[in-house]
């Protein structure tokens, strides 16, 4: 599903992707680890043209993505942070991205799955920080790609949407979808990742599943697991 090979990418001196190699099957759940800042936002924003490599190869469905764009409405994307117009409404807000994508839209159910009918005539600026991030879900999720890329998905959300947002994931899943998410929960990670792509100095440290991870580091725990590869790493 996505090839990446020899990925580079820094922002000055600062070399945040060093000869990146990765490559993710279609159908699954990613979950891609690291400690802050080492890189996982770069990489997706990588893969989805919104930062361009110093060097490397990344390809989509055996198709090479870099200097396109076509390919980007086939990826439903959640941005960490969502800068939404304080102005608009929410309705009106997803009245325009749905007019922005040329695909069908199945907002209705998703602002019934997050209760958010009494907030449509709202502001944006006027909105909690979670119910902002319900909204940014359902602009994720509204249309139906067959890569879905979610950066730190759960912020802010309290435990109902939380487990709504996990059944959504799994449902998304089941579709034979392939998601990607960043996330410092671990425990969202137990429940719901296939596999652990961690990032570590700029490059892949471990691929693998939580399981494996667990073994490689013995430890039953998986906040230890990733905090004994880290530890090791500072060594
Ligand atoms: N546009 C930019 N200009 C300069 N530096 C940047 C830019 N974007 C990211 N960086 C730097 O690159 C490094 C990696 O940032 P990135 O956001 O990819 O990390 P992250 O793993 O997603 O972190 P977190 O877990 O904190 O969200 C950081 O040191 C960050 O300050």
């Amino acid at each position: 599903m996505i090839e990446i090979k020899n990925l580079c990418k820094r922002f000055g001196k600062l070399k945040v992707l060093d000869q990146l190699d990765l490559s993710i099957h279609q159908g699954g759940i990613f979950a891609v680890l690291g400690p802050n800042g080492s890189g996982k936002t770069t990489l997706i924003k990588c893969i989805l043209g919104m930062v361009i490599p110093n060097a490397g190869e990344i390809s989509i469905k055996d198709e090479s993505v870099l200097k396109k764009w076509a390919y980007r409405n086939e990826i439903d994307y959640l941005p960490q942070i969502a800068n939404f117009p304080a102005n608009l409404t929410v309705i009106e807000l997803i009245e325009m991205v749905k007019n922005l994508r040329p695909k069908p839209a199945n907002e209705k159910e998703l602002i019934q799955l997050f209760e958010l009918e009494s907030y449509l005539e709202k502001k944006l600026g006027n909105l909690s920080g979670g119910t902002k991030q319900k909204v940014n879900l359902v602009l994720t999720f509204m249309f139906d790609s067959d890569l879905i890329i979610l950066d730190e998905p759960t912020s802010g959300l309290d435990p109902v949407s939380l487990i709504r947002l996990k059944k959504l994931i799994d449902e998304e899943k089941k579709k034979g979808k392939t998601i990607l998410v960043t996330t410092h929960i671990m425990s969202l990670v137990e429940e719901i990742a296939d596999e652990i792509v961690f990032l570590l100095d700029g490059s892949i440290y471990f691929k693998g599943t939580v399981k494996e991870l667990k073994e490689k580091t013995n430890q039953s725990d998986l906040e230890h697991a990733i905090a004994n590869i880290i530890t090791r790493a500072d060594v």
